[in-house]
C-alpha cells in the first residue's frame, strides 16, 4: 500500500523487532502458499493498520440485567450526555449498532480522520496517551510531556503524539517526529503540570476535536458492563483484580470471585485445600479461559512500540507456564480457550502446536461464531488445524477507504449489515483465539 494513503506513519518497532515481525510474516510456509510481494504487501499493511485505530468500537453487553435494545438506549443516551459536555454542541448524534452476527455485542462506529484544523500552539504526548486519544480519552497529565512556554487553563491546544520517545519532559518547543491527534482546551496551566511537587493527577487537556471521534466509556460502563457466567478470575495485579470486583458488584453478578494469585501456582499438590479461593485441586474447572499475557503486538492504534526482542519473546515461555496450570486446572470433557491479542506465530500457532503435542489429552475444536481469519501457516499446523483457529488478522481486511471511514458515513445512512459486518469483522485488533477440548 502506497505510504501517502495513510494517515499515519506506520507503527515505529526497533529494528530488530521489525525484522523478527517480518520473517514471522513472510515465512516458508506463507511462501509456498503466496507470492513474495504479496507476502511483503500484507506485512506492510499490517504495520500501517496498527498505527490506526479500528473502524469500530466493539462492546458487550450483559443481558441478564436488560435487554439489548435497552442498553444500546441507554448507552447512547450516557455517550450522547458526555459528548454534550465535551462539545458543547446541541447538535450529536450516537450510532450504536447490533453486531450482524454476535447477540449480545454492540458496535459503535469510529468517526474519523476528520477534517481538523491545527492550531499553532501545541502540546506533545507520550505515544501510548496518543493512542488513548485516538480511542476517545481526553489527555491526562501525566501523559504530557510538552506545552507552550506560558499555557494556561482555557487555551486552545493542538495535541502531537511522541512518535520515537524522544520528547522530554518539560520541553517546550519539541520539534521531533510527532503526529497530529486533534485539538483541546488546556485545563491546566504549564506551572501546574510540571512544576508541582505532588504527582499530577486529572486531565490536562480536554479534547474538544479530535481527529478521531471515538466513544470514551468513562464512567459508563459500570453501570451497563459486560461479563456473564459463573467465574473464578485470577490474576496478579491487585489493581485489576480490584476492577473486577467492582464491575462485578455494579453489574449484581455475585457467581464471580476474583483473586490476586499467580496463576503458575493455581494448582494445589494438597487434595484437603479449601477450594473458595486459590490454588486449587486438579480437575476442578470445567471451562479455562486462558487470556494470556502477550506481547500486545495487535493493538491497535500503536504509533510505536519500544519493546525489544528480548522482551517480545518473554512471553512464550511464560504463556507455556500458564498452560500447564490450565490443563490441569480443568476437568476431563472440559473446554479450554487460549487467546492473546498478539500477531507473532510464537505465541499464537505455535503455541497450539507446542500445546497438541505437550498434552495429547487435548483436541482443537470449532469455534461458533467463527469470523475471523484462519490460523496463519509457519508453525507446522495441518490446514484443517489452521481452519479450527481464529485470526483476526486487520491487514488482510483493512482498506485505506475504510480506515477513512470514506463511503457510507455512519451518521447518515444505516450501513448495510453486508457492509457493517465486514468491518465489525475484518477492521479490528490483531487477536488469536484457539478451541481445546480435554478428553
Ligand atoms: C490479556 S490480560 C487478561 C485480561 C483479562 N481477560 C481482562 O479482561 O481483564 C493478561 C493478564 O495476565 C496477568 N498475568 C500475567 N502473568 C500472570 C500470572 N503469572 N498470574 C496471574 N496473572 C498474570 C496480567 O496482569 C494481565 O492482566
Amino acid at each position: 500500500m502506497p505510504e501517502e494513503m495513510s494517515i499515519f506513519p506506520r507503527i515505529a518497532l526497533k529494528p530488530e523487532v521489525h525484522d523478527y515481525l517480518r520473517n514471522v510474516f513472510i515465512n516458508k510456509e506463507v511462501l509456498a502458499a503466496v507470492s513474495q510481494g504479496e507476502a511483503e504487501q500484507r506485512f506492510q499493511r499490517l504495520l500501517s493498520c496498527l498505527s490506526h485505530p479500528p473502524a469500530l468500537t466493539c462492546v458487550r453487553a450483559s443481558t441478564h440485567l436488560a435487554s439489548l435494545e435497552e442498553i444500546q438506549h441507554r448507552l447512547g443516551e450516557e455517550l450522547k450526555q458526555q459528548q454534550k459536555c465535551d462539545s458543547q454542541s446541541e447538535d450529536i448524534s450516537i450510532t450504536i449498532l447490533p453486531h450482524p452476527h454476535i447477540p449480545d455485542v454492540l458496535l459503535l462506529p469510529v468517526i474519523g480522520p476528520r477534517p481538523v484544523v491545527q492550531l499553532s500552539s501545541e502540546v506533545i504526548v507520550g505515544a501510548q496517551c496518543g493512542s488513548a486519544v485516538l480511542r476517545g480519552a481526553h489527555v491526562f497529565a501525566p501523559g504530557i510531556l510538552a506545552t507552550p512556554k506560558f499555557m494556561k487553563t482555557g487555551d486552545a491546544v493542538s495535541v502531537f503524539s511522541d512518535l520515537e520517545g524522544k520528547c522530554t519532559r518539560g520541553n517546550k518547543d519539541f520539534k521531533g517526529k510527532r503526529v497530529f491527534v486533534g485539538n483541546g482546551v488546556a485545563e491546566m496551566d504549564r506551572s501546574n503540570i510540571f512544576c508541582s511537587d505532588e504527582p499530577v493527577k486529572g486531565v490536562g487537556i480536554r479534547m474538544v476535536e479530535p481527529l478521531y471521534q471515538s466513544p470514551s466509556f468513562d464512567g459508563v460502563l459500570p453501570s451497563l458492563a459486560f461479563l456473564q457466567g459463573e467465574v473464578v478470575a485470577l490474576d496478579k495485579i491487585r489493581g485489576k483484580v480490584e476492577r473486577i470486583l467492582q464491575n462485578a458488584k455494579a453489574l449484581h453478578l455475585d457467581c464471580i470471585k476474583a483473586h490476586c494469585f499467580n496463576s503458575i501456582k493455581a494448582v494445589c499438590t494438597d487434595q484437603a485445600q479449601d477450594t473458595e479461593g486459590p490454588p486449587f485441586p486438579p480437575q476442578s474447572f470445567d471451562r479455562v479461559l486462558l487470556d494470556a499475557p502477550c506481547s500486545g503486538l495487535g493493538q491497535r492504534p500503536s504509533m510505536a512500540c519500544t519493546w525489544n526482542l528480548k522482551e517480545i519473546c518473554s512471553y512464550q515461555p511464560l504463556q507455556r507456564k500458564l498452560f500447564h496450570t490450565a490443563v490441569r486446572l480443568l476437568k476431563r470433557g472440559g473446554v479450554l480457550v487460549y487467546s492473546t491479542c498478539t500477531v507473532t506465530l510464537a505465541e499464537n500457532e505455535e503455541q497450539v502446536a507446542w500445546a497438541l503435542n505437550t498434552f495429547p489429552c487435548l483436541t482443537l475444536q470449532p469455534q461458533e461464531p467463527h469470523i475471523g481469519a484462519e490460523g496463519m501457516l509457519g508453525a507446522g499446523l495441518s490446514p484443517e488445524q489452521l481452519r479450527l483457529l481464529q485470526r483476526f488478522s486487520p491487514e488482510l481486511g483493512w482498506s485505506v477507504a475504510e480506515a477513512r471511514g470514506e463511503g457510507d458515513s455512519p451518521t447518515e445512512q444505516p450501513e448495510s449489515p453486508t457492509s457493517l459486518a465486514h468491518r465489525a469483522n475484518k477492521d479490528t485488533i490483531g487477536f488469536f483465539i484457539a478451541k481445546f477440548l480435554k478428553s
